[in-house]
Formats: structure tokens, C-alpha cells, sequence
């Protein structure tokens, strides 16, 4: 059995990971687990911790990074989101294809450690359809949804450091796309 694969999905702040991971995560033929990453935000509604993320103090997550627990971390407005190495490298081992939903920055770490992880970049139709998106959403408030806006501008200037890019007009498509590639990626990998 080989080792499974390393995606990294990445894009601004409410283009639609969540959403179109939804489409494509229970496709048996992907072989995928999520990495439930750490984070110090505090928790949104209905979001469930160990599932959705770990939710946890700056104090343990500072402790997470100096004892080189976290594959990559990054601060994103304010808070700090990593992803826990043990997990995804189990995970691996036993041939799964492992998803890594992170930003750009975490996303530059990962392709630094892991040149072979294959890393897909969303994209919006519009920044006034992403801004729509994220207001749409409800989940923060307006500073918040300022602050994620501004950083969004800036998130799209990484686009050439990714491998693939898929805009998320219709989200079934975007899937279907990302479906394309990861079931072309294994194939590549059962013909080595
Ligand atoms: N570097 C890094 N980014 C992460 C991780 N987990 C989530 N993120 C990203 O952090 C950003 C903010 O996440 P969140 O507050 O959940 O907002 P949302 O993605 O807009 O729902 C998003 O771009 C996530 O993809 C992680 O483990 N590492
Ligand atoms: N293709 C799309 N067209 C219209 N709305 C979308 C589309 N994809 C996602 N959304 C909506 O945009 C908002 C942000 O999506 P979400 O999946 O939470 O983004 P992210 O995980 O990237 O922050 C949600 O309210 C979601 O329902």
C-alpha cells in the first residue's frame, strides 16, 4: 500500500472550501480524511470541537509550536490556526489521502516541507461576489469581515504559487473539478 497523498486546498476567507468540500469529501473513490486543524478562534455556531477544529488557548497553542507539534501554522486575523503533524502523518501511513483546508501562508510552509503535495487554489467569480459570500454568511462582524476583505486582496496575489486553480461560480463544478484532479493524482501514483 502506498502512502496517501497531500492536498492543500486554500483561498480567501469565504470563496466556498467548506462549501464545496461538502460536494466531494464522502466520494469513497478519493479516499480522503480531513485534518481537523487547531485554532485559538473562538468556536461559531453549531461548529463542534474536534470535528471542526480544536479549539484551544494562544497558551497551549504556543506550546503546540514550540514542541514542533504542527506541520505549519499561521496567524490569521487575529487568531492561530495550525495543522497537527501526528494526525496527518497516521493518516498518510495508512494510505489516505489527507485534505489540508488552510491559508496562503500555512499553504507556503507545507509546499516548503512537502514539494509533492499537490495544492489547489479557489478562486471567486468577483471580489464584490466574495464580499457578498462572506457577508452572506453571517459569522463575523463587520470589523472582522473588513479585515478578512483586506486580506483577501492580498491572498489572490499567491495564486501563481499554486498548481491548479478552480473558481467557485457553481460549487457542484468546482467539486467535480477538484474531483478530476485528486482521481488523477492517485491514478498517477498507482502507475509509479
Ligand atoms: N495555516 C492554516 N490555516 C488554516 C488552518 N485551518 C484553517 N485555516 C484557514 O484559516 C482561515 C480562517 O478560517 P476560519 O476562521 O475557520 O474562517 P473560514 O475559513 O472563512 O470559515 C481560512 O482561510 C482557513 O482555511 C490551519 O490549520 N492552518
Ligand atoms: N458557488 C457559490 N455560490 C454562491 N454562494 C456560495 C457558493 N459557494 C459558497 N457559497 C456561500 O458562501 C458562504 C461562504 O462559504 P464557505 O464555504 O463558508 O467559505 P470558506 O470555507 O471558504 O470560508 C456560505 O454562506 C456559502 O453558502
Amino acid at each position: 500500500m502506498s502512502r496517501g497523498l497531500l492536498i492543500i486546498l486554500s483561498g480567501p476567507s469565504g470563496v466556498g472550501k467548506g462549501t464545496i468540500r461538502q460536494y466531494f469529501e464522502s466520494n469513497a473513490r478519493l479516499n480522503l480524511a480531513y485534518s481537523t486543524s487547531m485554532t485559538t478562534r473562538k468556536p461559531r455556531n453549531k461548529e463542534v470541537d474536534g470535528k471542526d477544529y480544536f479549539f484551544t488557548t494562544r497558551e497551549k497553542f504556543q506550546e503546540a509550536i514550540k514542541k514542533g507539534e504542527l506541520l505549519e501554522y499561521a496567524e490569521f486575523v487575529g487568531n492561530f490556526y495550525g495543522t497537527p503533524l501526528s494526525e496527518v502523518e497516521r493518516l498518510r501511513d495508512e494510505g489516505k489521502n489527507v485534505l489540508l483546508e488552510i491559508e496562503v501562508q500555512g499553504a507556503k510552509q507545507v509546499q516548503e516541507k512537502c514539494p509533492d503535495a499537490i495544492s489547489i487554489f479557489i478562486i471567486p467569480p468577483s471580489m464584490e461576489e466574495l464580499e457578498k459570500r462572506i457577508r452572506g454568511r453571517k459569522s463575523e462582524p463587520e470589523e472582522v469581515i473588513q479585515e478578512r476583505l483586506a486580506k483577501a486582496a492580498n491572498e489572490m496575489k499567491m495564486v501563481p504559487n499554486y498548481k491548479y486553480i478552480v473558481c467557485n461560480d457553481d460549487p457542484k463544478l468546482a467539486a467535480e473539478l477538484i474531483e478530476t484532479i485528486i482521481l488523477r493524482h492517485i491514478e498517477l501514483e498507482e502507475n509509479k
